[in-house]
């Protein structure tokens, strides 16, 4: 199995490398590509950690060689926010980003299941999905914006509240990865009940968490130890259903056949050829319906935006 990481040098993407290496299955290999120079120097670090994964490292314009039969690709390369910027703040830089390296993961590794964090990601994961379909290689079923930081967001924060062991919440976060398109699905936490203050609090604290860490690193940039546990978990589901593993279910932002929005997160099972099924989000609260239906401009405006700037 091999997992590539485009954006590897920076926050994201040397936390990312570093749980990978020490979690990914024996016998994986880990390649790392970032245009910073120091790249190659991150995957000699790594290398000398006692575990069976080869790394190798890329640097430079071109990730070409980094993507060279990677079964799985995870994208952090881009900018991060500062204090008083929105996500979408990021679209001038990060978009052209994610469209030139689609490009070449298109031409590369046009089989890989690629999982996008760069932000905005509601908008990022439509840019790939064009660059793909432009390549004639697009599948829906290989294509994720990882949302796995709301949920493990959600998870600590209600064990928190709730004085519960954090391993025994589970909690699915749908919509997609920005301000009101983050909608913790609340009222389906198992033994827990919320009062209706709870929920607008908690709510408003999981949609606002990666503010929250931006105005603590006080312009030092956004989550990247939690993002890059968040993505290690992600990257790990899809290969543990790439290798057949069974019952693999992650909250995902795809291209899912949602009645709602182009790209939605939700549950999937995850499978060898990358979703393997859509799963119902379930039943819903009031208060969710009427906040899943209030986000549905913003997120399919973000989408156009994305699909646009490729056509
Ligand atoms: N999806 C999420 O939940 C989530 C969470 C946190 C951060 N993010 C996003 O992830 C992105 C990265 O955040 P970070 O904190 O790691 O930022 P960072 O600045 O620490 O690292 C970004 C890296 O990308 C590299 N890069 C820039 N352009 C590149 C290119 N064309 N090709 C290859 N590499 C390139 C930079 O050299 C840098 O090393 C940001 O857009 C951030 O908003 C997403
Ligand atoms: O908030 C950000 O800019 C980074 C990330 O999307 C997060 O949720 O922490």
């Amino acid at each position: 199995m091999k997992v590539a990481v485009l954006g590897a040098a920076g926050g994201i993407g040397q936390a990312l490398a570093l749980l990978l290496k020490t979690q990914l299955p024996a016998g994986s290999k880990l390649s790392l590509y970032d245009i910073a120079p120091v790249t190659p120097g991150v995957a000699v670090d790594l290398s000398h950690i006692p575990t069976d994964v080869e790394v190798k490292g890329f640097a430079g314009e071109d990730p070409t060689a980094a993507l060279v039969d990677a079964d799985v690709v995870l994208m952090s390369a881009g900018v991060a926010r500062k204090p008083g910027m929105d996500r979408s703040d990021l679209f001038n830089i990060n978009a052209g980003i994610v469209r030139n390296l689609m490009e070449k993961v298109a031409v590369t590794c046009p089989k890989a299941l690629v999982g996008i964090i760069t932000n905005p990601v509601n908008t990022t994961v439509a840019i790939a999905a064009e660059v793909l379909k432009n390549a004639g290689v697009y599948d829906k079923n290989r294509l994720f914006g990882i949302t796995t930081l709301d949920v493990i967001r959600s998870e600590t924060f209600i064990a928190e509240l709730k004085g519960l062991n954090v391993a025994d919440v589970k909690v699915n976060v749908i919509g997609g990865h920005s301000g009101v398109t983050i909608l913790p699905l609340l009222s389906q936490v198992e033994g827990v009940t919320f009062t209706d203050e709870e929920v607008a609090a908690m709510t408003t604290r999981i949609q606002n968490a990666g503010t929250e860490v931006v105005e603590a690193k006080a312009g030092g940039g956004s989550a990247t130890l939690s993002m890059g546990q968040a993505a290690c978990r992600f990257g790990l589901s899809l290969v543990r259903g790439l290798q057949g593993e069974a019952n693999i279910v992650e909250c995902a932002y795809v291209d899912g056949g949602s009645e709602h929005a182009e790209f939605f997160a939700q549950p999937v099972l995850l499978g060898k050829n990358g979703v393997e099924k859509v799963l119902p989000y379930g039943e819903i609260s009031v208060f969710e319906a009427n906040a899943r239906d209030a986000m549905l401009d913003t997120l399919k405006g973000d989408i156009k935006l994305g699909v646009e700037f490729v056509k």
